[in-house]
Formats: C-alpha cells, sequence, structure tokens
C-alpha cells in the first residue's frame, strides 16, 4: 500500500534538500543562507563526499544554528542509516541543552548524490518520517558548465528533474546568450521548476526555505505548476492494458532521446475531470508503483476525492509517498485531480491506461 490516509503533517518540521552537482556552488550560498534571519534555529546537515570537511567548516562559522557533517560517504547509497541518527542525535543534543527545538533541517547533499534516495530515506526511516516533511528540492546549476555535466552526468540530470526550483549560479561566468541556452536545456528537463539566476550565493533564504508544498493550501497552484507539463487524460472506453503492452510501455522507442547514461526524463501532468473514488486512486497508484515505482522520480498531485470536500496533496518519490495533506477547498476549485508525474522513460499511456484499468465500467 502506497498511500495512508490519516496522518496529520501539520507539526511535522520543513525539510529543504540542497542539490546541485560538483563544485556547483552549494557551500557558498548556504554560508550566506545561515546568516539570514528565516534561517535561525535550523539544523543544517552536510554531507562531505571524501576526508576533507572543508564545508562543514565553512558553515560552522555561524553559531545560530547546528551544523551536523556526515563524512563517511555518499548519502545517498552508503549512510542513509546515518542521516536518521545524526538528526536524532542533533535533536537529543539541543533537547539537553534546553535550547529552541529545530525549526527547519537542511540537508546539503555531495554533487554525485541522486537525491531520490535521500527523499526516500525522509519518507520511509521511521523515526524521520514521524517528526520531518520535505519542505523542498533546491537544485543549484553552475552556470558555466551546467549543460555539459548535465549531458555527461546522469546524478545531475536526476537532481534537476526531481527540484522544485532551480538556481543558475556564477551567472557572473557567462554571457546571455549561454545563459538562455542552459535555460531551456533546464526547462526541457523539469518544466515546471522556478528558474532564478544567483551570484555569489546571494539570495534571500525564503526562496529556498518553505517555498515549495501547499503548506496550508497558500500555494498549491504555484506548487503543482500543473500548466508547465504536457497535459493527458483518461482514455476512457478503451480496453485495459495486456501486460504485453505495459512491457511495450515501460520502454517508449519514442520521445526525447536517450541520454549516454540511458536516462530518459519524462515528465506530464495526468488530469482527471471526476472526483476519484479512495479506493480507486489506491489501487491504481499501488499499481502503478509497483510495476513502474524504480522509474518514477516523482509525483505530485492535487486530488479530487469523491465523497470528500477538501481536496489532498500527494506527493511521491519512487514508490513511496508522503501522507496526503489536505487542502482548503479552494486548492481544486474546478474539481479536477491533477497528477504531475516525472519519470525516467515511463510513456504516459502506461500511466492513464493503468488508471482505466481501475474504471468500474471496465472491471467487469
Ligand atoms: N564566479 C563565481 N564563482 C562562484 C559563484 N558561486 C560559487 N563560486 C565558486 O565556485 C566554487 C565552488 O563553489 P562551492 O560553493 O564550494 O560549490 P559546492 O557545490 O559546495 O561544491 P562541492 O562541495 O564540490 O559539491 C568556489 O570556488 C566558489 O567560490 C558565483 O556566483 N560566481
Amino acid at each position: 500500500m502506497v498511500l495512508c490516509m490519516n496522518v496529520d503533517t501539520a507539526d511535522l518540521i520543513p525539510v529543504t534538500v540542497l542539490t546541485g552537482f560538483l563544485g556547483s556552488g552549494k557551500t557558498t550560498l548556504l554560508n550566506r543562507l545561515v546568516r539570514q534571519p528565516a534561517m535561525k534555529d535550523a539544523l543544517v546537515v552536510i554531507n562531505e563526499f571524501g576526508d576533507i570537511g572543508l564545508d562543514h567548516r565553512l558553515v560552522a562559522e555561524s553559531d545560530e544554528h547546528t551544523v551536523v557533517e556526515m563524512s563517511s560517504g555518499c548519502l545517498c547509497c552508503t549512510i542513509r542509516g546515518d542521516l536518521s541518527r545524526n538528526v536524532q542525535q542533533a535533536c537529543e543534543a539541543v533537547e539537553r541543552e534546553g535550547g529552541q527545538p529545530f525549526s527547519r533541517v537542511i540537508i546539503e547533499t555531495t554533487g554525485l548524490a541522486d537525491p531520490a534516495p535521500i527523499l526516500h530515506t525522509l519518507m520511509t526511516d521511521h523515526w524521520l518520517a514521524h517528526r520531518f516533511a520535505l519542505d523542498g528540492v533546491i537544485c543549484l546549476v553552475d552556470s558555466a558548465s551546467g549543460i555539459s555535466t548535465l549531458n555527461a552526468h546522469r546524478e545531475s540530470q536526476r537532481q534537476v528533474a526531481v527540484a522544485d526550483r532551480l538556481l543558475l549560479t556564477k551567472t557572473d561566468l557567462v554571457d546571455e546568450e549561454r545563459l538562455s541556452r542552459l535555460a531551456s536545456h533546464l526547462a526541457a528537463i523539469n518544466p515546471a521548476a522556478e528558474q532564478l539566476q544567483v551570484r555569489h550565493g546571494e539570495l534571500a533564504a525564503e526562496y529556498v526555505v518553505g517555498s515549495s508544498l501547499p503548506a496550508k493550501g497558500q500555494r498549491a497552484e504555484g506548487w503543482l505548476r500543473a500548466a508547465s507539463y504536457a497535459q493527458v487524460s483518461p482514455a476512457m472506453g478503451m480496453a485495459p492494458p495486456t501486460p504485453g503492452a505495459l512491457v511495450t510501455m515501460m520502454a517508449p522507442a519514442s520521445g526525447p532521446a536517450l541520454t549516454r547514461h540511458g536516462e530518459q526524463i519524462r515528465s506530464f501532468c495526468f488530469t482527471v475531470e471526476q472526483p476519484i473514488a479512495p479506493e480507486i486512486l489506491e489501487d491504481w497508484l499501488d499499481l502503478l508503483m509497483s510495476l513502474l515505482g524504480d522509474k518514477i522520480l516523482r509525483v505530485k498531485a492535487i486530488v479530487k476525492i469523491a465523497g470528500r470536500e477538501q481536496p489532498l496533496a500527494l506527493h511521491g518519490v519512487q514508490h513511496i509517498f508522503h501522507p496526503p495533506e489536505p487542502l482548503p477547498v479552494e486548492a481544486c476549485r474546478d474539481g479536477v485531480s491533477r497528477f504531475v508525474f516525472i519519470t525516467n522513460g515511463v510513456a504516459p499511456e502506461a500511466v492513464t491506461q493503468l488508471f482505466d484499468y481501475f474504471q468500474p465500467a471496465q472491471a467487469t
């Protein structure tokens, strides 16, 4: 089961994941951020890859925050358990010393990290998942080397693909033409993410923290940005797919060319006009995630559930979902459910036809 409908997310501490390829400017940005009032009582977790904890020393100059450095390996592959342990230890230490509880957490990943497993850990680790909720993923892209890095490194594409916001750094090093080429390249991978230009880490903290999830529904539309994606709808009345057809959909021949690393980022928005019965939603997502979960980098949705006044915000990474967050009625005024899928090579038809499969008229 991928969804649990009855968890209260209101009191969870927001977590921002700061990602971006090696040298993209994460530490430079973090050093500026930690001096701003919005970062008061923040916990900063830095994942250094290798022996030299230089990043740690830079950020630790600020005494307003607790900084935890994790240097035993890459956060995304070797030390996921350490993330939970380190955050837990930091929380306990603050409590012991009678300090303020953390207001938020910023996790700076290594430049080589695929962020999906880190988001996964936040959702699946029992201790973390009961105390923290993902606020957003911010990805930094070096304006000078961005395109060549994206072409050469799968991790870099994944970082861009799952981001809620893209920060184009080192814009002082490139001309307008190069910058706009990078912007188009990034928009092709992640059409919804807002792009901001940053020089030498100068950016208001509000653009990094507390800006991504619908948070009480105020910014639901801005969070989903459904209109940025190619739109697909259920293909009602067609026969449900055969297992053979599903296999074909999972390795589509059309769409953007595969990169050297076999990555084929495809994103689209699936809209459903009628309210969705909760059991259909659950069965559909269950089957979808068990068949294609490892190819689905991220899902965001605002869903109108049949028989329920408040729409729900859904938010998933691979086959794991955050507890759905109830939104105010205004967040889905037209009653249309919208699901944004960011995938590695999943054809929209795989999603739509599986949905059709669960429609009552066809189940017979
Ligand atoms: N010219 C210029 N240099 C920058 C800018 N932002 C960062 N740098 C420089 O780029 C280099 C890398 O920046 P970092 O902040 O260490 O990058 P990082 O993403 O933390 O790097 P890793 O820890 O290797 O992943 C440093 O020498 C920075 O001073 C910028 O806007 N313009």
